[in-house]
């Protein structure tokens, strides 16, 4: 580009929109191809290939690392492909997928992230809902909280994969930074603070800092909060900013998480089983067998040190079945197709009582 002239740089661009364009239909003819290929396989495929999608964006982030310095940041780049292949879905077969609602919560947030504004997204009111839409087939996929970087795992999603037998078949990542949000936009007149427990925790600090003397108040999620932000004076919502366009909300201040890398994990509940790509990670809950005897954790524990596998969260619940009694919940980097995972589970099975596979997927991408 040598000429600065602003209709020429226009034109240039007007150019480019018009080959991006041309291109993508291109693209989306061919994912009417791939549906009928994959028909020809089978009566009834899996449309949705979230291994063959995490490897098409690890490809775009791979070309971006290329242009130096990066024009675009990757977090730019992804949800451009995304959208492109939610789209090319959408002409495949339109999806379900139902999330932890109401709208305009991080779930929702989560979701749109993954799947794209080519997915049919339904919001139900728990997380067992969710697990349920997908188990009676409502929905042919389920988005659920799984862990937040700052204040732990989502018990109720933990409980739910004990009794249930849906699949992880991948997980979401989504940074999130919260905003206090009020009517006014004014900070000295607050009385009222609502959000959800979690939020509230994930603020505490900037909270006693900033608002010592305001109530908070727990309530379902960050989008009633917000809800009732704008119905009330004097009161105020933490939540994400899309809350605050929906409910219309002025922005107090944004950003006032304790810990500005907060993150939430997010998993995607299916029935099928997801391909290894490299670059997985795998779900278990286990069970020591002789779990009150000594050693009997690292006895679960040792056959994946001993094959060199990286376990990336480990967390416990009750059993529910004897008193004192607890199940783990392991992630770990690898596939259930790895060897080294295959033989860390033979040699599990003398030290565990329960070894359920919840999952392989691929990995969270920017
Ligand atoms: O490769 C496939 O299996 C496709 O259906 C194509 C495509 C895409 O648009 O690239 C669409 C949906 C799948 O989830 C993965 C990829």
């Amino acid at each position: 580009m040598t000429t600065l002239n602003l209709e020429e740089l226009r034109k240039q661009i007007d150019n480019i929109d018009e080959k991006i364009q041309t291109l993508i239909t291109q693209r989306a003819e061919i994912a009417q191809s791939v549906a009928r290929a994959k028909y020809a396989q089978e009566a009834q495929p899996n449309f949705y290939r979230p291994e063959r999608e995490a490897d098409i964006l690890l490809r775009v982030i791979e070309r971006n690392q290329k242009n130096q310095p990066k024009v675009l940041p990757d977090e730019s780049l992804t949800p451009i492909f995304r959208e492109i292949i939610s789209a090319c879905l959408s002409l495949q077969k339109p999806l379900k997928v139902a999330y932890l609602g109401p709208q305009g919560t991080y779930s929702q947030a989560a979701t749109a992230k993954h799947f794209g504004h080519g997915a049919h997204t339904v919001p139900v009111q728990t997380i067992e809902e969710v697990f349920r839409e997908v188990e009676t087939d409502r929905a042919q996929y389920g988005v659920v909280p799984v862990e937040n970087s700052t204040e732990g795992g989502v018990n109720q999603t933990l409980d739910c994969f004990m009794s249930s037998d849906l699949k992880i078949c991948g997980e979401i990542e989504l940074p999130i930074h919260h905003c206090l949000l009020s009517q006014s936009g004014d900070i000295t007149r607050l009385v009222r603070v609502y959000s959800h427990q979690q939020s509230l925790a994930q603020c505490r600090s900037w909270l006693s800092g900033h608002l010592p003397a305001v109530n908070c108040i727990a309530v379902s999620s960050n989008a009633e909060a917000a809800r009732r932000a704008a119905e009330e004076p004097d009161t105020a919502a933490i939540a994400g900013i899309t809350a605050a366009e929906r409910y219309h909300l002025q922005v107090v201040k944004a950003n006032i998480e304790d810990y500005p890398q907060n993150t939430t994990r997010f998993a995607v509940l299916g029935k099928h089983f997801v391909p290894r790509t490299g670059r997985d990670k795998s779900s278990f809950l286990l069970s020591a067998a002789q779990s009150n005897h000594s050693g009997a954790l690292l006895r679960l524990l040792k056959p994946f040190s001993d094959n060199g596998l990286n376990l990336t969260r480990i967390e416990s619940r009750p059993s529910r079945q004897n008193l004192w009694e607890y199940v783990f919940f392991i992630d770990l980097d690898g596939h259930i197709e790895d060897e080294a995972v295959k033989t860390a589970l033979d040699l599990l099975t003398t030290h565990a009582s329960l070894v359920k596979h919840l999952g392989s997927y691929p990995r969270a991408i920017a």
